[in-house]
């Protein structure tokens, strides 16, 4: 093709004044308009497009997790199926993305590092939504939004709505899975804890999937996704590690210390632990 080839040749459209464009309908005003370096550094912009990128898939994450907890509520668990599957693919997204910050050295992260201030990750509104929907749920994590009362409902009517897998343990019963009583009845503000007796009709389930094909075709889809999620979590930890060492993290926590806790997090905990007992 040569190269003063003109598609209006073929009817592109190239009128663009009274019409919605590309850049109309995707708002990149907007978009490419919010990248604000504080310093000279020539490796600031890779961080600030990094973060802002991995908050637009948590977006979409949070529309996708939402969606499949209110078809699983709703007893339509293919298109959960579908959504949750896509969410999986969203966070394999962000996994990779972690290859392209480690392209910035410890160095290089220094020369901008103190125009942070005490800003962090640990304030992402949208990081803390995405626990909360799954369950991982402490109050306390509400307190850096507090001066934000927009993101505090949010986060509020978060923690008063059950969870994804509240939702997935309410289906399991209604559809003749019994699960006990205090776990369907429990404090949904609360981070489910391990139940025995979760853990053995997830046992029925997994010694017998033919009978129980749906129920556990989404348990393995909510351990495939978990799975992800660690992976997430372990690419963090392991990057802070390489790019500031064991320094405080900006946000007050111990930085690498606080992030392996972290790693110890189970949002589905009968559904790892049923692999042992069968
Ligand atoms: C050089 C890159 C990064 C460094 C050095 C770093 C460092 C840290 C540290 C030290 C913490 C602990 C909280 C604190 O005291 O600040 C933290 C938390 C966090 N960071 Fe990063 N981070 C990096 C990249 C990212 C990226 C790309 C994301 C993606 C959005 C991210 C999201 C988060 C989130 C969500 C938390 C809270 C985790 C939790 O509470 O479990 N971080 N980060
Ligand atoms: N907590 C990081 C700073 C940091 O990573 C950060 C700062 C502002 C916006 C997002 C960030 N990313 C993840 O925590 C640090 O201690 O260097």
């Amino acid at each position: 093709m040569s190269s003063n080839y003109d598609p209006a040749s073929e009817g592109a459209e190239t009128e663009f004044a009274r019409k919605m464009s590309y850049g109309d309908y995707l708002h990149l005003d907007a978009l490419l308009g919010a990248q604000h370096p504080l310093s000279d550094s020539h490796d600031e912009m890779l961080f600030i497009i990094q973060h802002q990128t991995s908050e637009l898939w948590m977006r979409l994450a949070i529309h996708e997790l939402r969606a499949a907890r209110h078809a699983i509520a709703s007893d339509e668990v293919p298109p959960a199926m579908k959504m949750l599957a896509r969410v999986s693919r969203i966070f394999e997204q962000l996994n990779n993305a972690w290859d392209v910050l480690r392209t910035m050295t410890p160095s290089e992260y220094t020369r901008f590092r103190s125009r942070l201030g005490q800003s962090s990750g640990f304030q992402s509104f949208q990081y803390r939504q995405i626990e909360y929907l799954l369950g991982n749920r402490n109050e306390a994590m509400l307190k850096p939004h507090a001066h934000d009362a927009e993101v505090m409902t949010l986060l509020e009517a978060e923690l008063a709505t059950p969870s994804l897998y509240d939702e997935v343990l309410r289906l399991a019963d209604r559809k003749g899975l019994a699960m006990p009583a205090v776990v369907l009845s429990r404090d949904v503000r609360e981070t489910h804890r391990f139940d025995e007796g979760v853990l053995q009709a997830w046992r029925r389930v997994y010694e017998a999937p033919e009978p129980n094909w749906m129920l556990y075709e989404l348990a393995e889809k909510l351990v495939d996704f978990e799975d992800y999620f660690r992976r997430w979590r372990f690419n963090h930890v392991t990057t802070v590690e390489r790019v500031i060492g064991f320094k405080r993290g900006t946000g007050g926590t111990g930085g690498v210390s606080y992030l392996k806790r972290m790693l110890e997090v189970e949002l589905f905990p009968e559904l790892w632990r049923v692999r042992t007992i069968l």
